[in-house]
């Protein structure tokens, strides 16, 4: 009979039990070409947790109608900002994983550490299979979204959890939800924004642009637009900014439907019409650069604020690999992975475990091991 779980090797005994650390980031297409975004939009949109509309009235009108116009425009954008190294979002987030696991070893923690992708590549379910096959017997799932979103970091543990149920030998499982008070991740925020300031000056307004997402989530119980006006709220304390320094905005409307407001492009123009000489934006809740910071905002509202008066526009980087946020990422995964052994096994625990299943002497066709 076919096993409705994914293969694996038998069960083996003395084998070096580790620990494993996923960094899970959106996901982004595998090249600016309309053809790999059309895919890319395709597995993103169907997600229920982004869309919520019934399938039976949201698939038709993504496959009949967005995905027959979106990929080519959204290609053309993605072309726009593409690197030597490909996509930012997929060079970031595949660095982070790196520097991550130097600056874990760093603190004596020798844990596995891959990154994984919710849409695109690579999938989560490929880099939970490789830890599993590395030896991980417990993982910890860390999105790399400091607010806690339905829309992303609970369809994040939707793929975990997909995976898991299509596993036998299931590893144990902690998941973060969030660490958009985290103190290091508001300080490591704050020192972009200071070393930007301290080469340019600073601006009349400081624009914080999160992500938006519908405003119906806010009611329907998504702490999101909270944790959002939070990280913002402490990141002008830890800048000693007076409230009328900044706005906190949200980005990216996608539909008709009414989003977290205020949105960031009409709060640009509106500042520059209003004679606001100087707008700097920062995107607090974007961790690594991507389309929706190097396009549209570095692009399309650093031109609509300049078109509607304004003079100088800054956008000052995501955290990408700055060390101040590697180091508060790494202290988020050591709350998290507090009780876990994260020591490589020595030589004398594995010893001890082969010479026990050595002892042998159970029947034939089963675990030859006296237990
Ligand atoms: C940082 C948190 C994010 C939230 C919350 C989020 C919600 C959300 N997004 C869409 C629709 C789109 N987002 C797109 C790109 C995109 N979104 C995020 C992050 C969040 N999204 C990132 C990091 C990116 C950039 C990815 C990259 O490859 O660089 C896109 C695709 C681009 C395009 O075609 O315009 C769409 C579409 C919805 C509907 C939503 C919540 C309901
Ligand atoms: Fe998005
Ligand atoms: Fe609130």
């Amino acid at each position: 009979m076919r096993s409705p779980f994914h293969t694996e090797p038998p069960y083996t005994h003395g084998q070096a039990e580790r620990t494993g650390v996923l960094l899970c980031n959106l996901g982004t297409p595998d090249e600016p070409t309309a053809p790999a975004v059309r895919r890319y939009l395709a597995q993103f949109l169907g997600d229920h947790r982004v869309v919520e509309i019934p399938k039976l009235v949201w698939l038709p009108i993504l496959h009949g109608i967005i995905l027959r116009t979106r990929p080519a425009k959204s290609a053309a954008k993605y072309a726009s900002i593409w690197t030597p190294e490909g996509s930012p979002l997929a060079h970031w987030t595949a660095k982070q994983a790196t520097l991550l696991r130097g600056w874990l070893g760093e603190a004596g923690h020798a844990v596995l550490v891959r990154h994984a992708m919710r849409y695109g590549n690579p999938s989560v379910a490929s880099q939970l299979d490789a830890l599993k096959a590395e030896g991980a017997t417990r993982i910890l799932i860390l999105p790399l979204y400091p607010q806690y979103s339905a829309t992303t970091t609970a369809s994040v543990f939707d793929a975990v959890y997909a995976w898991a149920a299509a596993t036998r030998n299931v590893p144990e499982l902690r998941f973060v939800n969030r660490y958009h008070d985290a103190p290091g991740y508001i300080d490591a925020l704050a020192r972009t924004i200071e070393s930007h300031w301290k080469t340019h000056g600073q601006p009349d307004q400081l624009v914080m642009s999160f992500h938006g997402v519908p405003e119906r989530t806010l009611h329907l119980g998504d702490p999101y637009h909270c944790e959002s006006r939070k990280t913002g709220r402490l990141l002008a304390e830890r800048l000693g900014l007076r409230e009328d320094r900044y706005r906190i905005t949200f980005q990216s409307r996608f539909g008709k439907a009414k989003w977290l407001e205020p949105y960031t492009q009409p709060t640009i123009e509106a500042l520059g019409k209003a004679g606001a000489r100087r707008v700097d934006v920062v995107c607090p809740g974007f961790t690594s650069d991507c389309l929706e910071t190097l396009e549209e905002i570095n692009m399309e509202v650093r031109e609509a604020f300049l078109h509607a008066g304004g003079q100088e526009f800054h956008y000052i980087p995501c955290l990408n690999d700055n060390s101040h946020w590697i180091t508060a990422l790494s202290r988020v995964a050591q709350q998290h992975l507090a009780g876990w052994p994260t020591e490589v096994p020595t030589a004398a625990a594995l010893a001890d475990a082969r010479s026990h299943a050595l002892a042998g002497g159970a029947p034939k066709g089963v675990c030859p091991v006296a237990h």
